[in-house]
């Protein structure tokens, strides 16, 4: 029996600051997104992960990319530097020949912290030992674990829990459902978004609000890694929900949907 997450529970997983708290007892993400093909899946993830509530973004990616980000979001850190979490993939692919990448991801690869592998990403779950979140669509996941888009599609929910559990990690499979499911077989399942959310860049933007989500939830991670398919779970509601009040019952753009993330938030946030 599927559990559907609804905003109530999503509620429940929104960090808000307290008196006593820095950009860095927040959480600090860490970005390793985009590409000199896909620069503005970078530029996506950094504001969607920005409006989700981050206490600091440090962006590493190669020189377009990082004038884009910077261009939009100054508040970004393109220096290297201590994290709380990782996202790794968004805008990268197998295309991807920059030489500069594999130095950007080694503190991630190196690192104990969770990490959230989305896109050109996922080739990387073997090389890291700290908890992950994969965020495929059903064409991904089916490459990922050598079947079908086919396949995939016929029972999404199925092909969610194997994968978590030959990945050991928890998979965030994307589509009109989004199922989150962890290695040990719970599944979580988002239905919040309109059918228009169905456009480029929209899973660029939930990436990064998951990633914010995690590098927020760092210390409940490190107590019980359990805890990171409620996040997924969270991350796929929000989208949702900041993707309806863009949506207005029409077309929405991915910038659009970012934008009424803080208003999203702050309404769940009301019901607690
Ligand atoms: N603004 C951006 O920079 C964006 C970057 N993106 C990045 O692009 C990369 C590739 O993502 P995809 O999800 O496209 O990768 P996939 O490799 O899963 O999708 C490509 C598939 O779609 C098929 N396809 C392409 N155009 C089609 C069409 N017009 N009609 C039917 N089928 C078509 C291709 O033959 C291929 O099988 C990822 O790294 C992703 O993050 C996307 O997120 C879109 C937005
Ligand atoms: N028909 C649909 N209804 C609702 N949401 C959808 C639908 N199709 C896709 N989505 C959502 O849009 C996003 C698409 O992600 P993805 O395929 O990675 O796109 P991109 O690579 O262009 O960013 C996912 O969050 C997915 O759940």
């Amino acid at each position: 029996m599927d559990v559907l997450h609804q905003p109530a529970d999503a509620a429940r997983w929104i960090a808000v600051p307290g008196a006593a708290d820095d950009k860095y007892s927040r959480g600090v993400l860490g970005i390793v997104t985009g590409s000199t093909r896909y620069p503005g899946a970078a530029v996506l993830g950094v504001e969607a992960a920005m409006r989700t509530g981050v206490g600091m973004i440090r962006y590493l990616g190669p020189g377009r990319a990082t004038r884009l980000v910077l261009q939009r979001r100054p508040e970004a850190v393109t220096a290297p530097g201590r994290v709380q979490a990782w996202l790794i993939g968004s805008g990268q692919d197998a295309s991807d020949v920059d030489p500069q990448r594999e130095d950007r991801i080694a503190p991630a690869l190196a690192s104990p912290v969770p990490t959230v592998l989305d896109g050109g990403g996922f080739e990387l779950r073997s090389r890291i030992s700290a908890p992950a979140v994969l965020t495929p669509h059903a064409g991904e996941l089916a490459r990922l674990v050598g079947s079908t888009r086919a396949e995939v599609e016929a029972d999404p929910r199925e092909a969610a829990v194997a994968a978590a559990r030959g990945l050991n990690a928890v998979v965030l499979l994307k589509g009109h459902s989004t199922y989150a499911a962890d290695p040990h077989g719970r599944v979580l399942v988002a239905r919040s978004a309109p059918t228009w959310t169905a456009t480029a860049g929209a899973g660029d933007a939930l990436a990064g609000i998951l990633g914010a989500l995690v590098a927020t939830h760092a210390d409940e991670i490190a107590a019980d890694p359990g805890v990171l398919v409620d996040l997924a779970a969270t991350a796929a509601v929000l989208h949702g929900l900041a993707a309806a009040r863009a949506s207005h019952g029409g077309p929405l753009t991915i910038l659009d949907l970012a934008a009424e993330l803080p208003g999203a938030i702050a309404a769940l946030v009301a019901t607690r």
